[in-house]
């Protein structure tokens, strides 16, 4: 079988697939989701003090699915037709392998270079439901995304994400774990998508 993928964490299912669209459309779409979109820096308050976020950022999605990040509500822009058809594509690479999903938004992230980063969290806000299902593609500089258990006493690990890889975080993941993507030295331009379905609030 091609692209077999990796089950990374069995419980809860962490698991990472190869090659989401080929080349060269994987490296086309990273030239234009830099240069089409329109990344923000928005700022982020961390222990009262403000600071710019250690990287830029797009909200995507449906017009009613309103998102809360970081303490900070956001309304989604519309549909890059790129972002659609990458959407679909996830979509379609899960289903070929039984899992059913689908995405009303999207946040894409963009880290200019290794310095630039996200730190510890799990995505559990209460607009993603209980147990969401959480689909991330990499595309550019590979770099690993470091996992910790809520537990402590278990170990840590890293889960490398090459260029057009994508990374399922299955039901449980942000219950058990925390993820961040730490800063390296030199590497270059990374931006990742991470599709989620938004149930927004009442
Ligand atoms: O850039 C990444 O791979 C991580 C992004 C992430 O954790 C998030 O968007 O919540
Ligand atoms: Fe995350």
């Amino acid at each position: 079988m091609s692209n077999p993928d990796t089950l990374i964490v069995t419980s809860p299912p962490l698991r990472r697939f190869p090659e989401l669209l080929g080349e060269p459309a994987a490296t086309q779409v990273l030239a234009r989701l830099e240069t089409e979109l329109d990344w923000q820096q928005p700022r982020l308050r961390l222990y009262g003090r403000e600071h710019p976020t250690p990287r830029r950022q797009v909200w995507m999605g449906d017009s009613d699915a309103d998102y809360r990040y970081s303490g900070r509500q956001f309304s989604p822009e519309p549909w890059h037709p790129a972002v659609a058809s990458i959407r679909e594509a996830v979509i379609a690479r899960l289903a070929a392998s039984g899992i059913s999903a689908d995405f009303n938004s999207v946040l894409l992230n963009r880290y200019a270079d290794g310095e630039e980063r996200m730190g510890w969290h799990s995505d559990d806000e209460a607009e993603l439901g209980p147990d969401p299902l959480i689909a991330a593609l990499s595309l550019g500089a590979e770099r690993p995304l470091r996992f910790r258990w809520k537990d402590r006493s278990r170990e840590a690990f890293n889960v490398w994400l090459p260029h057009d890889s994508l990374l399922l975080m299955g039901p449980g993941v942000q219950r058990q774990l925390q993820h961040a993507l730490l800063p390296r030295r030199r590497l270059g331009l990374r931006i990742s998508l991470t599709f989620r379905q938004v149930h927004p609030l009442p």
